[in-house]
């Protein structure tokens, strides 16, 4: 539970799996807390299906990809996340889930999205 609404949580080094749990929230989750990892600068597939998630989607990276190499620099994922954290360590997940859940639970927030 992040306060009073409840989180699923996957780890999976698998993209069919990742779409497929991207797929699923489309139907059941209000926002979407991502770290893509490898995934982010070229699975297209997994763009698209984020494309399709009509909630905030925030896109977080551990490390700050864009101090290393330039293949890292351009995530297809931050085209359609709402946020992207990136350099904040493994904080930047608790970052990501406190401001989400601020997100969906102030009336008064519009998301970018
Ligand atoms: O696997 C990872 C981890 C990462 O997403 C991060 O959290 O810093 C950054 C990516 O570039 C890399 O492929």
């Amino acid at each position: 539970m992040a306060g009073e609404l409840p989180v699923r949580f996957l780890q999976t080094n698998g993209e069919e799996a990742l779409i497929n749990w991207v797929h699923e929230a489309i139907d059941e989750a209000a926002g979407i807390v991502i770290n893509p990892a490898g995934l982010s600068f070229q699975a297209v597939s997994l763009y698209d299906a984020l494309k399709m998630f009509p909630g905030p989607i925030f896109e977080v990276h551990i490390s700050n990809i864009h101090r290393r190499e330039p293949i890292y620099h351009h995530s297809l994922v931050s085209k359609v996340a709402t946020v992207v954290i990136a350099g904040l360590g493994a904080r930047g997940y608790e970052v990501a889930v406190a401001e989400m859940v601020r997100m969906l639970t102030d009336k008064s927030e519009k998301t970018a999205k």
